[in-house]
């Protein structure tokens, strides 16, 4: 695929934005996703809130509450629900199989648990995202702190190589109140067998290998939208 500079890159974002958002209804509950392509979709639907759409949602992450907070979006308590209408999210790699590798952000767990209750389940890219497999980006590992050095360990006798995620020379703390380590599986050739002996790790509260999940993924390509169900 040829690369994309950075202002075609948001084109496309926004265009796979516009198209998912024109499946949110009223009275729709709603699951928004985080990163710079769900935040295209949160304004989008933020906009339509302001129009009279009636809708409730859940975030799933600190950051894209406030932000859905600001356009009058009403933010539900993730914890409480059972079951969402659709939610609309982005990844760092997806294959036409609709497996991705998600977690670039580090808002990975409480995606996957959203992804898990949606009936619907849309993923947003542009075309970068779209790869032959799955495992040039690395796996996103969200650890709880006690677990950090065994959970890495696994991870190694897996063959991954992990390196704990960190901002300005501290580590990373997820919203949970987690480290992540990204891990290096090299190209990965059975992502379900992997992401089953990654669930296996006590003390591994989720992972960035999102398989089964995704009811489709729009992916923007210059002026169209293509669609993978
Ligand atoms: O999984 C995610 C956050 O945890 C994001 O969806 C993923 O990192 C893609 O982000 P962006 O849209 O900024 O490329």
């Amino acid at each position: 695929m040829k690369p994309i500079d950075k202002n075609e890159q948001d084109a496309e974002k926004l265009a796979a934005a516009r198209a998912a958002v024109a499946f949110v209804k009223d009275g729709d509950f709603v699951g928004l996703g985080t990163g710079s392509t769900a935040t295209f979709a949160i304004k989008e639907i933020g906009e339509r809130v302001k129009a009279g759409l009636k809708i409730k949602a859940v975030a799933s992450s600190l950051k894209t509450a406030e932000l859905a907070q600001s356009y009058g979006i009403e933010i539900l308590d993730l914890g409480h629900v059972s079951s969402l209408d659709i939610s609309i999210d982005g990844a760092d790699e997806f294959t036409e199989d609709l497996n991705l590798i998600k977690g670039g952000g580090g808002a990975l767990f409480r995606e996957k648990i959203i992804a898990s209750l949606s009936k619907n389940a849309i993923v947003i890219t542009d075309t970068s995202k779209k790869v032959k497999q799955l495992g040039a980006f690395t796996v996103p590992v969200e650890v709880i702190p006690l677990a950090y050095q065994y959970v890495f360990d696994q991870i190694a006798l897996l063959g991954g190589k992990g390196k704990l995620r960190e901002t300005n020379g501290k580590a990373f703390i997820t919203d949970n109140g987690n480290y992540i380590i990204d891990a290096d599986f090299g190209l990965i050739a059975a992502p379900a067998v992997l992401a089953q002996s990654l669930n296996q790790i006590d003390g591994l509260l989720a992972h960035g290998l999102f398989i089964g999940l995704t009811s489709k993924v729009m992916m923007s390509q210059g002026n169209h939208i293509i669609i993978f169900d």
